[in-house]
């Protein structure tokens, strides 16, 4: 399904080598079969072509009319300026994925002015190393073969939900797309805490990294709820207790209950803006 398609990257910046890295890696996609773009930054695209040969292009819309599939990766702010330089050049054959954070696809199918295929994606960076966690939903005119090689496309550089209500990408994207920042803030905490009870650096990153890696792997061999697996490291009165008690006293679940909530309300608010400026 997918040796010898043409993917083109418009917006080349961090989730677009994220993507490019990660399917490259895994021997499928060829990087003569990566075309990128940017708005202006030509130092960007020479980069991406030394480091990974992938292909830079200038002329979008002739592009854009021969790649098999179109990734939108620019910011949501910017998707009015690409969809215009696109309007007209792509047709219901090819499939169009946008990963724009609260973007709806009702949006892009307007601005490219066919009926074409539009699916609305939410990877995360950690598809660089095959990991990502990615939620799909299919726009209006995307047949079950286009979502199908979405799904593909996704399944290669990990894990993948296709969600049938749209409206959840932007819990998706609370969630999962900006959940690796999370993960690193928490990662950023524990390291200098170690730190300030007099682990040197160099030490405590390999302890915090392993210590993740394993929970994570704990999480998924055993398929024990994350409460379960808690509750065998936490014993009566021991240490863990009490730092768990400090984080119950800070509200941490509350907090990043609140955190993702927050997020998810501003792809929806992003999304809502956008379509307010696509009316007036
Ligand atoms: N970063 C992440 O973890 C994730 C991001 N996303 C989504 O991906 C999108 C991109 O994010 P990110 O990669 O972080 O952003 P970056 O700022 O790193 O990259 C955006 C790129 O888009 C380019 N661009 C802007 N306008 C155009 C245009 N008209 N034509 C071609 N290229 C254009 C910019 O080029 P130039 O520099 O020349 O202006 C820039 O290189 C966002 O919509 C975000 O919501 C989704 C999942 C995860
Ligand atoms: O921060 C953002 O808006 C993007 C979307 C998901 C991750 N990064």
């Amino acid at each position: 399904m997918l040796a010898g398609k043409t993917f083109f990257f418009i917006g080349a910046g961090n989730i677009c080598e994220s993507m490019v890295k990660g399917l490259l890696s895994t021997g499928i996609v060829r990087p003569g079969e990566i075309w990128v773009t940017n708005r202006s930054n030509t130092e960007r695209l020479n980069f991406l072509r030394n480091y990974y040969g992938v292909v830079p292009v200038t002329d979008k819309k002739s592009a854009a009319g021969q790649a098999d599939v179109i990734i939108l990766a620019m910011k949501p702010q910017d998707v009015f300026t690409a969809l215009e330089e696109l309007k007209g050049a792509v047709n219901p054959e090819q499939l169009v994925i946008s990963v724009l954070a609260g973007i709806p696809t009702g949006l892009i199918e307007e601005g490219l002015a066919e009926k074409v295929a539009v699916v609305r994606a939410m990877p995360n960076t950690s598809c660089a190393v095959l990991e990502s966690a990615t939620g799909l939903t299919p726009g209006r005119y995307t047949t079950p073969e286009q979502l199908e090689l979405a799904r593909s496309i996704f399944s290669m550089v990990g894990e993948v939900v296709v969600l049938e209500d749209e409206s959840l990408l932007d819990a998706v994207t609370g969630l999962s797309g900006s959940g690796p920042a999370y993960v690193y803030y928490m990662v950023e905490a524990m390291e200098k805490a170690g730190e300030a009870a007099g682990i040197p650096r160099e030490q405590a990153r390999p302890l915090v990294l392993k210590t993740l890696m394993g929970a994570a792997r704990m999480l998924m061999e055993t398929g024990e709820k994350p409460e379960t697996l808690r509750r065998q490291v936490t014993s009566p009165n021991g240490t863990t207790m009490a730092g768990i008690n400090e984080l119950e006293k800070a509200n941490f679940q509350q907090t990043i209950r609140r955190a993702i909530l927050k997020a998810t309300h501003r792809s929806q608010e992003l999304g809502q803006y956008l379509q307010k400026t696509a009316n007036a």
